[in-house]
């Protein structure tokens, strides 16, 4: 059976790790803080994170970088603005050049555009790299809600013994080799997530979030498709599975994030109230805003949020100029019937 550890122990580092556990390959968690290990090690809980949730006996946690050097398998689930950091640091101190790592971060590193996987690549070179990603929320997986998810590596093989790991009678896990479409998705749907809060704290309604889910996919699809993903895998788990459960669930922080903006709190106090927690999406939407100007993609949506968390622009604002864009029909039928 395959030696197993997770980096990273928000929430998600840390659900991950209980469907390893169960699975029977007796994860070791890196924590950043000793405190957070100490209550895992000793109480099987991690109040901060998944408060009431009963973690299983052999999930172990240490703070040491170095316990992971004999590990199979890395699970790499820090935010996204630490990931280079943290890689680089087990770089340091050294890994087998088997390992798989599979990165389960949801974001784009600003400036270089690179996907989660990028960076892990250039900082392991020799190491297979793989992605999980798809509509989970770590509450729900964390206690053993039926959940669905996607696993990609550009080498198959490795994804099916990844996705060994990943199967329970709750938890179901799907392969695909397209890591970029995987990466892009997850990333993307966080800045529809924000538009999908703010739709409800402005109190707009169904229809109007029906349309920004539908129109997210179409603009979604089009900037995954320039930034080198398939189309089909937007359609799947990773796209609108994902764009799905952050736009309409509450267990989004990057929902709460655009709620927080629609009800007219500013960003700063919203993440604020938000403690530990991360919302990709924020930082996201300026490195997505970022890729689609480099590569002349038409993201009217993603433009939007992007002016109102960054520009000042009020939601409602931001909501008629959506929506008083120049008409046009819904397929381009100068595009083959793709939807424009
Ligand atoms: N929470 C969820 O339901 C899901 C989260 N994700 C993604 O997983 C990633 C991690 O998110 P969560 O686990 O939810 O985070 P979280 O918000 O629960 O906690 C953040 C974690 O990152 C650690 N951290 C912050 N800065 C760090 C640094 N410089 N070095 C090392 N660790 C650092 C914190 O100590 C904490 O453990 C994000 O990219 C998120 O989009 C993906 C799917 C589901
Ligand atoms: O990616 C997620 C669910 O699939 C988690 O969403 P948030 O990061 O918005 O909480």
């Amino acid at each position: 059976m395959m030696k197993t550890a997770v980096l990273g122990a928000g929430s998600w580092g840390t659900a991950l790790a209980t469907v390893l556990a169960e699975g029977g390959y007796a994860p070791l968690l890196w924590c950043r803080s000793a405190a957070v290990a100490d209550e895992i090690n000793e109480k099987h809980t991690t109040n901060d994170y998944l408060p009431g949730v009963e973690l299983p006996g052999s999930l172990r946690a240490t703070t040491e970088l170095a316990d992971l050097r004999d590990r199979d398998l890395i699970l790499v689930v820090t935010p996204s603005k630490a990931i280079a950091e943290v890689a680089e640091k087990l770089a340091a101190v050294g890994i087998c050049p088997d390992t798989v790592l599979l990165a389960c971060t949801k974001g784009i590193e600003r400036d270089t555009g690179r996907r989660m996987s990028e960076i892990l690549q250039d900082i392991f070179p020799d190491n297979p790299i793989a992605v999980l990603s798809g509509p989970n929320h770590a509450e729900e997986v964390a206690r053993k809600l039926p959940t669905a998810t996607t696993i990609a590596a550009s080498d198959h093989e490795v994804a099916e013994r990844i996705q060994a790991a990943f199967t329970l009678p709750w938890f179901r896990s799907y392969t695909t080799t397209d890591v970029a479409g995987v990466e892009l998705g997850g990333a993307i749907k966080n800045v529809f997530a924000i538009a999908g809060g703010i739709v409800e704290g402005l109190g707009l309604g169904d229809n109007a979030k029906a349309a920004l889910v539908t129109r997210g996919l179409t603009e979604l699809t089009r900037l995954g498709v320039a930034l080198g993903g398939d189309a089909k895998t937007f359609q799947g788990l990773s796209g609108v599975g994902d764009l799905v459960v952050t736009c309409y669930s509450e267990l989004s922080r990057n929902h709460r994030v655009g709620r927080g903006l629609g009800e007219g709190k500013s960003l700063e106090e919203i993440t604020a109230g938000m403690g530990h927690m991360v919302a990709e999406g924020v930082p996201n939407t300026l490195s997505i805003y970022e890729a689609a100007r480099r590569l002349e993609v038409d993201t009217p949506i993603i433009d939007q949020v992007h002016h109102v968390l960054y520009e000042g622009k009020s939601p409602a604002e931001a909501l008629t100029d959506l929506f008083l864009r120049e008409p046009k029909p819904e397929v381009d039928d100068r595009c083959d019937g793709a939807a424009t």
